[in-house]
Formats: structure tokens, C-alpha cells, sequence
């Protein structure tokens, strides 16, 4: 664990956890990794597959923001039509804020409406509209987004509607510190809930997880849709190894909700998740350039995901 960098114990300090949502193409992704400073959110061939529970960490001087996923909410072409379910409800609930995304260069259609009264559904939280992609508009353009973004909060919200609107580009800058300004200013006074430079928040680390993360999933995903955190405890250069010959070390978490789910993943004998393991590792050793170890341990972490405030408990 890191120590607490100066500043961090100021009095008006700020942390907590906010989700991004918007309908796909929203530019959910792009703005999150602008906000985190660095490309966490892995492109994949497959569209709209689930990332992390942690998308990312913004540290600041005066706060910290944790970037939760919501499974589900991101992706209407599933929920269309259909209740929001408990599960999206209560990560909603458990956030401190909601950024709620729009992009500047479409009209506001159904996909958006949606969302927005899904929304309104969230008993008191702070709600913040970012117009995204502001850089594909001219300021007349942005001008009448902002309007229409604005009434469509006082329609569903009723009363001032959003807690704030900020247009901002991901692509290019414009705007993203005061994005993390505000989603900041809605977090609760709070000390850190994690260390600067957490392991977990690096990409290396991040695209290591989400190598295991499809390796475990593969085959199973109906079976363990949102229900796997992984977790990479650390990676270790191998002591007494010569420098033409390194191994690296890499142990890894991975948490699970319920112990039939544990089975799964570890299969009969342990078969399944020596299958992992060795699908993973030639996935690692490709992307670090080195020969590496893979230790992974499976655990039962009951209703992690329904709880982001237990993710530290979990290591994250
Ligand atoms: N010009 C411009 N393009 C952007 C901006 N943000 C995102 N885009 C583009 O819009 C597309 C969708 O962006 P993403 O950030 O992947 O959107 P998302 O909301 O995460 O999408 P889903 O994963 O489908 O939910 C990509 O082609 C981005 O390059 C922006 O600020 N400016």
C-alpha cells in the first residue's frame, strides 16, 4: 500500500464514485480515459462487452474520483423495452454522481430519453449532463445542445433538472478538467479510498486483468455475465533470474459472488482454470515481452458488485 501523498489529509478533500452512462457511441469511453489520463478502457473486437467495475482513478489534489462501470445501463439495446434491473438500480444508488452523456453533434433521440428516465428513477443523486464531443460543433450548434440537454432535465427531473451541464471533448481536452472538477465537487468529503498509483489503475496491470478476465469468461459468459472482478496483486520480477533469462511473477485475484460460480471457473479437478491460465499466460507473455508465472487464486467475494464501496475491501 502506498503511503497518503501530501495534501491528500486536507480538510475539504473530497472521494467517492461516480458512472458514466450514456447510449452506446456516446463517448463514454473516450472521456473516461481522457479524465483517468491514460487508456484504460481496452478496445475490443467485440462491441459493448462489460470492462471493469473500475474503469479508473482520477487523482487530484483536492479528490479522488473512481470511475465505476454500470453492467447494462450502457448498453439500451439490451434494456429497451425491458425494466431496469435491481442490479443497475443499485450501483446507480450506490454512486455518489452520475455523469450522464450526450453527445453535441446528434439530435437527443429515444436511446438518450431512455436513459434519462431511468435516471430520474434514482432517488436523490447528483446528476450531471456532459455534452460530449463537442469538438464536431460549431458554438451556435453547442449553444441549442446545451438548451435541449437542459430541458430535457427540467422534463424528466422536474424542478432545475440536471445538477450542472458541461460540454466537453474527450477527444481533444476541451473541458475535461472541469468535468472532473464537477463530478469532484459532487463527491463527499471523504479521506482517499485509494492510494495514488495503485497497481490496478496502470495499464499494464489493466490489460493483464482483462486478458484473464476473457480467458475466464470464455465459454461461461452466460453463465457469469457480470459476476467476475479480477484483481492483479502484483508483478514481481523473479529474483536470481539472469537478464537474458527474466520470469516474471504475476499473482492474480480473481473474486467471484457465489461459490457455484468458484466451480465453474475452476473446474472439475481444476482443469477449467488451468485452461485459463495457460490461455492467459501466452496473451501476458505477448504483451510484456517476457516469460511470466501466473499465479491464480479464485475467491468468493459475496455481492461485490453491488457494493463499489467493498471493491477496496477486495484489493482494488
Ligand atoms: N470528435 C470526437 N469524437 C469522439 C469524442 N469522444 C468519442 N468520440 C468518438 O466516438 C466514438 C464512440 O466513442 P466511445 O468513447 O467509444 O463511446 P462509448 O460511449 O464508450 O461507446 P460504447 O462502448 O459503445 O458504449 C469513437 O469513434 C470515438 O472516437 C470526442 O470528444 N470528439
Amino acid at each position: 500500500m502506498a503511503e497518503k501523498t501530501e495534501g491528500h489529509g486536507a480538510p475539504d478533500y473530497r472521494a467517492g464514485f461516480a458512472v458514466l452512462v450514456g447510449r452506446p457511441n456516446a463517448g463514454k469511453s473516450t472521456l473516461t480515459n481522457a479524465l483517468v489520463g491514460q487508456k484504460v478502457a481496452i478496445t475490443s473486437a467485440k462491441p459493448q462487452t462489460t470492462r471493469h467495475t473500475i474503469r479508473g482513478i482520477v487523482h487530484r489534489e483536492d479528490g479522488q474520483l473512481i470511475l465505476v462501470d454500470t453492467p447494462g445501463l450502457h448498453r439500451p439495446r439490451t434494456l429497451l423495452g425491458q425494466r431496469l434491473n435491481d442490479l443497475v438500480a443499485e450501483t446507480l444508488s450506490e454512486v455518489d454522481a452520475i455523469g450522464f452523456c450526450i453527445p453535441a453533434n446528434e439530435r437527443i433521440g429515444p436511446g438518450d430519453k431512455y436513459i434519462a428516465n431511468q435516471l430520474a428513477a434514482v432517488p436523490r443523486k447528483p446528476i450531471v449532463a456532459l455534452v460530449t464531443k463537442a469538438d464536431l460543433v460549431d458554438r451556435a450548434q453547442l449553444t441549442e445542445q446545451l438548451l435541449a440537454v437542459d430541458a430535457l432535465g427540467r422534463e424528466v427531473l422536474g424542478g432545475e433538472g440536471w445538477a450542472d451541464v458541461v460540454p466537453v471533448s474527450g477527444q481533444d481536452g476541451y473541458q475535461v478538467s472541469t468535468v472532473a472538477d464537477v463530478l469532484i465537487g459532487h463527491m463527499p468529503p471523504s479521506p482517499p479510498l485509494y492510494p495514488d498509483g495503485e497497481l490496478t489503475d496502470e495499464p499494464e496491470a489493466v490489460m493483464v486483468a482483462e486478458l484473464i478476465r476473457e480467458a475466464a469468461l470464455e465459454g461461461v459468459r452466460d453463465e457469469l455475465p457480470h459476476s467476475l472482478a479480477v484483481v492483479v496483486e502484483e508483478i514481481v520480477p523473479r529474483e536470481g533470474r539472469s537478464e537474458d533469462n527474466p520470469l516474471l511473477d504475476v499473482r492474480v485475484n480473481l473474486f467471484v459472488e457465489r461459490p457455484s460460480q468458484k466451480a465453474i471457473i475452476i473446474g472439475k479437478g481444476g482443469a477449467r482454470l488451468r485452461e485459463v491460465g495457460t490461455a492467459a499466460r501466452r496473451g501476458i507473455e505477448a504483451l510484456l515481452g517476457t516469460r511470466i508465472y501466473l499465479d491464480l487464486h479464485v475467491k468468493v467475494a459475496k455481492d461485490w458488485q453491488r457494493d463499489p464501496k467493498q471493491l477496496g475491501r477486495l484489493g482494488f
